[in-house]
C-alpha cells in the first residue's frame, strides 16, 4: 500500500445538550477528521481533542497543524498501518494526533483487504452493552429528569460528571429514586489526596467505579485512595500507553482502566493495554471522546474484545448529536451492533460531512 495524501477537515458539530464537566462546559463538538488516499483505498481517522486544552493538553487546531506539518510528512514511506507508530515516535506527545493517522491508514489497509476492524482487533462478539456519561446539571430534579431518560432509551449503565460540590447528593438522589442500577462516578482529576476523607462518602452507594478522582500523573495518591475506599479506582487520564497501564496496576493504583484509543495513540496500543490489563485480572470498558459515528464505530469495534469486561461510554450517536455524519449508531435494547463491513465498515455521507465543515487541507506526501 502507498500513501499519496491525507486529507486534514475540520468539523463542527452542535450538541443535543450542553455537556458539563469538571474541566468545562462543551455545546459544539469540533473535531479533526483524516481521509487517507492510498494507491489502494481509502480510511478514515477521527481526532479526540477538543477545542481547548482541558481534558488534556491536545486541542483541534493544534492537532490539525501537527499532523500537516510533522506527522503526515513523516510517514511517507510507511506501507502498513503497524509502521505508522514507529515512524511518529520521535515526535513527542500528541497522542490523539498520531492516533488519528493511524486510524486512517489502518481503515484503508483494512477496506483494501475487504476486513473489518473488529476482525483484526480480536473481538469476540457482535454488538456491545452501552453506558451513557451524564454531565454535571444546574439542579438534582433536572439531572433525576436526565438519567431517567437514557433509562428509559435502554442504556445498561449510568456515569454521573462529579466535582467537589456535586458528588454525594447527586448520587444519593440517583440512588434513591433508581434504585440499584449500574452506576459510577467521573471526576476527570477534580479531586486531591485531602479530599480522601469526603470521597469515602461514596462508599455507602456501591458505584461499579470511581473514575480518575485525582491528577493525571499522581498514581501515588490513587495508590493511596485504593486502599482507603471500597470503591473500586478506574483511570482514565493516566493511562496514557500500555506502560503506564502496567505501572499504575503494579502500584495498585487502579482496579479497573478506562481505553481510550485516542488518548494513548491509537487502536493497536489500545489493544496492546486491553492485553497488559487481562494479564492482570483487570477489566477494561471503552471510554468515549463525543466521537462522530467514524470514532464510535472504531470504539464499538474495540469493546467487543473479550477483556471488555465493563458498559462503555459507547453511547448512540443521538446522545452527542441531532445528525451524526455517518449513518447514525441506533441503541437496540441497549447494545451497540459491532460493524461488519470492511475498516471501519461505516463512512461519512458526503453532504452531512460537507454541511459541518467549517476548513479542509489536502497535504501530499
Ligand atoms: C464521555 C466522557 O465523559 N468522556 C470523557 C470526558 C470528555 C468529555 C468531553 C470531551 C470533549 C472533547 C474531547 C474530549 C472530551 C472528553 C471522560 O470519560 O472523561
Ligand atoms: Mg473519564
Amino acid at each position: 500500500m502507498k500513501i499519496t495524501a491525507v486529507e486534514v477537515r475540520t468539523v463542527r458539530m452542535p450538541l443535543v445538550t450542553p455537556f458539563r464537566t469538571s474541566f468545562g462546559t462543551e455545546t459544539v463538538r469540533e473535531a479533526v477528521l483524516l481521509r487517507a488516499v492510498t494507491d489502494e483505498a481509502e480510511g478514515w481517522g477521527e481526532c479526540g481533542a477538543g477545542t481547548a486544552p482541558l481534558y488534556s493538553s491536545e486541542y483541534t487546531h493544534a492537532a490539525a497543524d501537527v499532523l500537516a506539518r510533522h506527522l503526515i510528512p513523516a510517514i511517507r514511506h510507511v506501507r502498513s498501518a503497524h509502521h505508522v507508530a514507529p515512524a511518529l515516535a520521535e515526535f513527542k506527545g500528541h497522542r490523539t494526533a498520531k492516533a488519528a493517522l493511524e486510524m486512517a491508514i489502518l481503515d484503508a489497509d483494512l477496506r483494501a483487504h475487504g476486513q473489518p476492524l473488529s476482525h483484526a482487533l480480536g473481538a469476540t462478539r457482535t454488538e456491545v452493552p452501552c453506558g451513557v456519561s451524564v454531565g454535571i446539571t444546574n439542579t438534582v430534579p433536572e439531572l433525576l429528569d436526565t438519567v431517567g431518560g437514557y433509562l428509559e432509551a435502554g442504556y445498561r449503565r449510568i456515569k454521573l460528571k462529579i466535582e467537589p460540590g456535586w458528588d454525594i447528593e447527586p448520587v444519593r438522589a440517583v440512588r434513591e429514586r433508581f434504585g440499584d442500577i449500574p452506576l459510577q462516578v467521573d471526576a476527570n482529576a477534580s479531586y486531591s489526596p485531602h479530599h480522601a476523607g469526603h470521597l469515602a462518602g461514596l462508599d455507602a452507594f456501591d458505584l461499579l467505579l470511581l473514575e480518575q478522582p485525582l491528577a493525571e500523573d499522581d498514581l501515588p495518591g490513587h495508590a493511596e485512595l485504593a486502599r482507603r475506599l471500597r470503591t473500586p479506582i478506574c483511570l482514565d487520564e493516566s493511562i496514557v500507553d500500555a506502560r503506564a497501564a502496567a505501572a499504575a496496576i503494579t502500584m495498585k493504583a487502579c482496579q479497573i482502566v478506562n481505553i481510550k484509543p485516542g488518548r494513548v495513540g491509537g487502536y493497536l496500543e489500545a489493544r496492546r493495554i486491553h492485553d497488559v490489563c487481562a494479564a492482570h485480572g483487570v477489566p477494561v470498558w471503552c471510554g468515549g471522546m463525543l466521537e462522530t459515528g467514524l470514532g464510535r464505530a472504531a470504539n464499538v469495534a474495540l469493546a467487543a474484545l473479550p477483556n471488555f469486561l465493563l458498559p462503555g461510554d459507547t453511547s448512540a450517536s443521538d446522545r452527542y448529536f441531532h445528525t451524526d455524519i455517518t449513518p447514525p449508531f441506533e441503541l437496540a435494547d441497549g447494545h451497540l451492533a459491532v460493524p461488519t463491513g470492511p475498516g471501519l465498515g461505516v463512512s461519512p455521507v458526503p453532504e452531512l460531512l460537507d454541511e459541518v465543515t467549517v476548513s479542509t487541507t489536502w497535504v501530499a506526501v
